[in-house]
């Protein structure tokens, strides 16, 4: 039955996203459209791999186990949901589907009422503001302020670099609203410490008197000052009557011992607002500085988008209007992963929720859906509040449903799980196995050199045949990654790390990188980095008027000149974000911030990770590595104090305070309590990421993993399904390798499926050929104009004149070939996404005919390799038989210089 109001809180593997997949595909079966259900996630890769999901879904839904569940949720029987797939599927696909994650939610409203906080609509987002700029902005808002003082005492007073100093303003930045009960004062502070030394002195007396003091207890009475003072051992102590001071013990030590730990304490609570007055008063004018600058670059962080939506919906827009200026009503909300959202983003979700539920005006059939998993929320540095799960559902009397069976990791590594957590995590329940569970194996071993036997245990599971590309490492911070990363290349394994993946990182776009360098700073080690990266002799560079010329004309030529198109697609994506710098210079001294990601399909290799990013990914190996070094002690100036989700209190951390400071040392046990779960939320996260196999790698002494009193054994038995990539995995690799499985795109795909060939000019005449088809509209001779413009923009730089002419008249004259145009006639799908038995492939042209069959069409510039085109085309017809169950044909399109030639296959 379809419960409006649901959320299903349930443990790793559990089949939470599952469910959240379920739900959508029942409210779109159900007859909601997709542009009124908004899916959040926390991660882009969360919400694309949603968006496959639901397609691949449907495709497949009559051998799916999503379908029986969808049955159990709507109501209807199979039969109805298989008939009405393809039309739900059509429309999926044809909509403006509402799935992204929460930080894109915000920007798109944010955009709407852009106005409100005076930026222009187009502007951007990026992870982070850019730190220097905002330093130099905030510094020179500081002294104009007057407040250089302030900000000099502030860092005297909490021991801080202005880099930390950075930190706090932004905590209290985003928690501003949370704040916003808390007033802080400037005090006076001097006469405390004065109180204190002065009592101090007494005490000295008494001690000098007393006969029998020995050495020990003349030095604990002496203090050069407060600070001195303040650091005694003794202070937090109930009664001086113990062994430094029994000899000379009297009452009155004590009476002068509450008087020093009174004094002491309010003199620590004068400071500690007097620092939060100086911080405030410093967030003003921090904020003030991001404001200008992102104003001026049109230019904002995530946070920045929160706090600004936030503040528009709280002071200047009510909820109605926002519905009305949405798209199109939201009417069924569902969220992923709610742990980890922030109060904040709560809070300006809220309104949304509130109104579905209310079941009026907006919809009468609305529905709010959530899941998540309070042992997964690791996020409180980021703002996460462990409590917000069950606070929300209370706030909105959402109805919580448990999913007990884990349907991700093998029996031993879900035994292995329970036991762990069964007494160290609150209210753990421990999961079920799946019946058709296989054994799996999980091995913890303790070592003192936990690299060495984290690579060995990568070889051993590359030897028995494991993919390359389901191995994962997980470790404590990113520093361990590039450790292991290291270590790995040196053993000639392949490895992927988020760095890996950059694209400013990738051979090619750094050697154009250094090229520009070259041209813009005139210093020879950049030219010298640039031949030496694209192999080739040093010579001399060209001048090039840099005022004159563009940018992406001037990298273009480039890449022209010393033929660097030669090896990867990664170029490619770098001519496309380069479009948005302005000139040479903002690109260069921008481009270490830019994000985007190397194409996708060379990413072959042993995955490095955090902990943290592993959240929500799943491997077939997985090896949790322990801390390299010991974690440092919390250092975090500021403690927050949090009952359930309401910001209750901020103290600022004191040595030895909570000796004397009552309510500070509850605070401090709250905020021990929280980190505690923390870590072990986060050994929780890494050790369910396993489906097969688990390895974790401790050391014997100052181990991460000491508070689950591990013990080292194995249980299960080692088994590694894959048998074919042991050889690609462990061969030196000095050049670019290209994985089995492919998410990139068509480019990517059809550089790999000729990546024998080494004529490198035929593959981008081939690929340009391939894009100025996908480009041509509906297939009349009049699209062909326009086509030929996108592919010139896209792939000019690398064709030749006479080439572009070729590319032309081989378009030209498939568009006239008759027997072309009657199979390429009915519904078309160009570029048609296949994923097939893990493998994601595009179709050139998928077309389906009148009379409801199929027929696929794949183009080839070169009757070379034709037996491999058959049996790429065949393997296509195959897999859409399997998915469709209609009829289907393939055949082969060859443009060839002089003819088109259609060959049935
Ligand atoms: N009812 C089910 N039937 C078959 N397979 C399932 C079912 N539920 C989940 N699975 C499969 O189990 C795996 C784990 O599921 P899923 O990713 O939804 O778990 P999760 O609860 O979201 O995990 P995490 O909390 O770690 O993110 C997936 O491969 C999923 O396809």
């Amino acid at each position: 039955m379809f419960k409006n109001n649901l959320a299903y809180e349930a443990s790793a593997g559990s089949g939470k996203t599952f469910m959240l997949v379920v739900r959508y595909l029942s409210l779109l079966f159900k007859g909601a459209t997709p542009n009124k259900i908004l899916a959040l996630t926390f991660t882009n890769k969360a919400a694309f791999e949603m968006q496959e999901r639901i397609v691949l879904t449907l495709e497949e839904l009559e051998h799916r186990g999503e379908l029986d569940e969808i049955v159990k949720v709507t109501g209807f029987s199979r039969e109805f949901l298989l008939h009405e797939r393809k039309r739900i599927l059509d429309e999926f696909l044809n909509s403006n589907s509402k799935i992204m994650t929460i930080d894109k939610f915000f920007a798109q409203i944010l955009r709407k009422f852009s106005l409100y906080a005076s930026l222009m609509p187009d502007f951007t987002t990026m992870s982070s503001q850019h730190e220097l700029k905002l330093l130099s902005r905030f510094l020179k808002e500081v002294s104009v302020a007057g407040k250089k003082n302030t900000l000099i005492t502030l860092s005297l007073q909490s021991k801080k670099r202005l880099g930390d100093i950075f930190t706090l303003l932004d905590e209290f930045y985003i928690k501003h609203q949370e704040l916003s009960h808390l007033k802080f004062e400037k005090q006076e502070f001097l006469h405390f410490e004065q109180e204190a030394m002065e009592n101090l002195g007494y005490l000295r007396d008494i001690i000098n008197r007393c006969e029998g003091a020995s050495a020990t207890v003349k030095k604990a009475v002496e203090a050069d000052d407060f600070e001195e003072l303040a650091l005694k051992s003794w202070i937090g102590r109930e009664s001086l009557d113990y062994r430094t001071f029994s000899k000379c013990f009297t009452p009155d030590m004590n009476s002068l011992l509450t008087r020093i730990q009174d004094a002491v304490k309010n003199q620590n609570r004068a400071k500690e607002q007097n620092f939060f007055y100086a911080l405030s008063e410093l967030t003003g004018i921090y904020q003030k500085a991001k404001k200008a600058l992102y104003t001026e670059d049109s230019e904002l962080s995530f946070n920045d988008v929160t706090v600004l939506v936030y503040h528009i919906l709280k002071e200047r827009i009510d909820s109605e209007f926002l519905y009305f200026r949405l798209d199109s009503a939201i009417e069924h909300i569902l969220l992923d992963e709610f742990q980890d959202t922030s109060i904040l983003q709560y809070e300006i979700l809220k309104p949304l929720i509130d109104e579905i539920l209310s079941g009026s005006g907006v919809s009468e059939d609305g529905s709010f859906f959530f899941v998540g998993d309070v042992k997964q929320s690791i996020y409180r540095f980021r703002g996460g509040v462990s409590a917000l799960f069950g606070a929300v559902k209370e706030e909105c009397n959402t109805e919580v449903e448990a999913l007990l069976t884990n349907y991700r990791s093998q029996r031993e590594v879900i035994e292995f799980v329970n036991r762990t957590f069964i007494d160290k995590i609150n209210n753990y329940a421990p999961q079920h196995v799946r019946e058709e569970a296989d054994a799996g194996y999980v091995e913890v071993i303790s070592s003192e050199e936990i690299l060495e036997e984290s690579i060995s245990q990568v070889k051993r599971l590359l030897q028995l045949g494991a993919d390359i590309n389901e191995v994962a490492i997980l470790c404590a911070t990113n520093g361990d990654g590039e450790v292991i990363k290291q270590m790995l290349q040196e053993e000639n394994i392949e490895v992927v790390t988020e760095t890996t993946t950059k694209l400013i990182n990738q051979k090619s776009v750094k050697a154009v990188l250094e090229y520009l360098k070259y041209l813009y700073f005139g210093q020879e080690i950049y030219k010298h980095n640039f031949f030496a990266l694209i192999n080739q002799e040093v010579r001399d560079i060209s001048r090039v008027n840099l005022t004159k010329t563009k940018l992406l004309r001037v990298i273009k030529n480039s890449i022209a000149e010393y033929r660097l198109f030669s090896d990867d697609f990664h170029l490619i994506r770098f001519l496309d974000v380069v479009g948005k710098y302005e000139d040479i210079e903002a690109l260069l001294f921008e481009y270490e911030r830019l994000d985007a990601s190397g194409a996708a399909s060379d990413l072959n290799g042993v995955r490095v990770l955090t902990i943290h990013k592993s959240k929500g990914l799943e491997y077939e190996h997985v090896i949790v590595m322990d801390r390299l070094k010991k974690a440092p002690p919390a250092r975090d100036a500021i403690i927050y104090e949090y009952d359930g989700i309401k910001l209750e209190d901020v103290y600022l951390r004191i040595k030895g305070r909570d000796a004397i400071d009552a309510e500070y040392e509850e605070a401090l046990a709250k905020e021990k309590y929280l980190a505690k779960e923390d870590s072990l939320n986060a050994l929780y996260v890494a050790f369910t990421r396993a489906r097969e196999n688990l390895f974790v790698i401790l050391k014997p002494k100052d181990s991460t993993f000491d508070m689950l009193n591990l013990e080292p054994k194995s249980s299960g038995e080692l088994i590694c399904k894959n048998t074919n990539a042991q050889i690609k995995a462990v061969a030196p690799s000095k050049e670019l390798n290209y994985k089995d499985l492919y998410y990139g795109t068509q480019s990517d795909i059809l550089k790999l499926e000729d990546s024998s060939d080494e004529d490198l000019k035929a593959i981008n005449f081939g690929l340009a050929l391939h894009y100025m088809l996908e480009m041509l509209g509906d297939f009349s001779i009049k699209s062909v104009q326009n086509a030929k413009y996108m592919m010139i923009n896209k792939y000019g730089y690398s064709l030749q004149n006479s080439e572009i002419e070729d590319i032309e008249r081989r378009v030209v004259r498939v568009l006239e070939n008759t027997e072309f145009i009657s199979l390429a006639s009915g519904e078309r799908y160009k570029e048609k996404a296949l994923r097939y038995k893990d493998n994601l492939r595009y179709i050139d042209l998928l077309v389906k005919q009148d009379d409801g069959s199929w027929v696929v069409i794949d183009y080839k510039s070169s009757m070379s390799y034709s037996d491999k085109h058959v049996q790429q085309v065949n393997y296509y017809v195959k897999a859409i038989k399997e998915i469709t169950g209609a009829e289907v044909k393939g055949y082969i399109a060859y443009m060839l210089e002089d003819s088109v030639k259609i060959t049935k296959v």
